[in-house]
């Protein structure tokens, strides 16, 4: 008799998006079939990987979902890689308001989720850092999980992981996987990026991967970077 795998290879996709939507697109899907090729059976992208990270990027970069080009895309690229897809997050357009939006496809293409998340970045450390999504975003208003043949998973965005509450949520729900697709800063990241993930593991006993954007200094927003996926223990 067959027996069901229990484990899985889960990939973070680091990459490094710029002001070209097309490029973004591109460069996401290279490093996505890289993954595939390497063994990936689920595999995240970071926050924001068609546009720059930032509030005045959101209404030029947003789309519709799934009727726009990049959720084709990893419709398309999900099925061509036969992976499990998180589709990091994109500003998503709809109706009057933006959303920053996550979705994943199965091997077969299609749709399994739909996250807005939840928590808005609004911060505003002294000297250092003050950041409004909520000047042009709109906050999701439902926790997702999506189920695969190994667990299942939940999702966040970013700042959601600052919130016990939900991981929780998710763990109560069954999830033994978070993912938390994200683009922690020079301020924040040094101090909270890996505390947290490790945080969320610990008090949840699940695993927590938090999937970043790279560092390009040059940027309007400087991405921490370090990705990583923390186990229970
Ligand atoms: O919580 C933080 O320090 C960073 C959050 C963030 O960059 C985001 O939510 O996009």
């Amino acid at each position: 008799m067959a027996t069901k795998a229990q484990t899985f290879r889960l990939a973070l996709v680091q990459c490094l998006p710029g002001s070209n939507k097309v490029k973004n697109l591109q460069r996401a899907a290279e490093m996505v079939r890289e993954a595939a090729s390497n063994g990936a059976q689920v595999v995240s992208l970071p926050e924001c990987f068609n546009s720059p990270y930032g509030t005045r990027y959101f209404p030029e970069y947003c789309e519709p979902v799934p009727d726009g080009d990049s959720t084709r895309m990893l419709s398309e690229l999900a099925k061509e890689t036969k992976t499990y897809l998180i589709g990091g997050s994109i500003p998503e357009k709809y109706q009057d308001k933006i959303y920053n939006t996550c979705s994943v496809f199965g091997p077969d293409g299609n749709q399994l989720a739909l996250y807005r998340k939840l928590h808005l970045f609004d911060i505003d450390v002294p000297g250092k850092i003050k950041f409004t999504e909520s000047d042009v975003l709109s906050p999701g208003q439902t926790p997702q999980t999506f189920d695969t043949e190994w667990c299942k998973f939940g999702l966040g965005i970013c700042y959601d992981a600052r919130f016990p509450e939900l991981a929780g949520l998710y763990r109560n729900r069954g999830c033994k996987v978070l993912v938390y697709p994200g683009a922690f800063n020079m301020t924040t990241g040094p101090a909270h990026w890996e505390l947290l993930a490790r945080a969320r593991s610990v008090d949840c006993q699940v695993y927590t991967a938090f999937c970043s954007v790279a560092r390009d200094e040059s940027a309007t927003y400087v991405a921490w970077g370090h990705s990583l996926i923390v186990s229970p223990w």
